[in-house]
């Protein structure tokens, strides 16, 4: 069995990065994985002020319009730091949030998608063979969070 998910209010909407879970990191909240992940795309660019636009941005669809608007200049690097960036963001929301921790772990080994129909990257894109990078990314946060918790019970 394959576990779909895209849309926050449809089943399994806590994987999606759009889901209502914040996050902190280096002493900074963030509303969503998508949040941050956005504002990364431009750290060390000539206008930072952006960054703090995305954060304070009221929602996370605000958040990806303003981190996809065409008129700005992304980071030089941004394709190859992009995974790891969005993987720091999601395994830090599924510690914080033990309630979403636990779907995470139930889903046990089953494969995990995300739907997306435009997306061939992060998602399976509308005819199933894009890379799914998001989907593959949670299985590994489920590994890691295993092994942690694996890690802790025997100590
Ligand atoms: N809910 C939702 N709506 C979209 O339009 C999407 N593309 C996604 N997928 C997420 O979008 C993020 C990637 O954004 P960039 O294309 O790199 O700007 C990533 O969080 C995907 O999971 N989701």
């Amino acid at each position: 069995m394959t576990i779909y998910f895209y849309k926050v209010d449809e089943p399994y909407g806590c994987f999606s990065n759009f889901s209502p879970h914040g996050i902190r990191r280096k002493g900074l909240h963030w509303p969503t994985v998508e949040h941050y992940y956005q504002a990364h795309k431009f750290i060390g660019v000539e206008d930072e002020s952006i960054i703090t636009q995305i954060r304070n941005a009221p929602t996370p669809d605000e958040a990806a319009k303003l981190g996809r608007d065409p008129s700005r200049t992304v980071r030089s690097n941004w394709d190859w730091v992009k995974l790891g960036i969005m993987r720091e963001a999601v395994l830090t929301k599924f510690l914080t949030h033990l309630d979403i921790q636990a779907i995470l772990l139930g889903t046990e080994d089953l494969t995990i998608v995300e739907d997306s129909p435009t997306d061939y990257f992060w998602g399976c894109g509308e005819d199933r063979t894009g890379q799914n990078h998001l989907g593959q990314m949670l299985m590994s946060v489920r590994e890691e969070i295993r092994g942690r918790l694996q890690e802790k019970e025997s100590s």
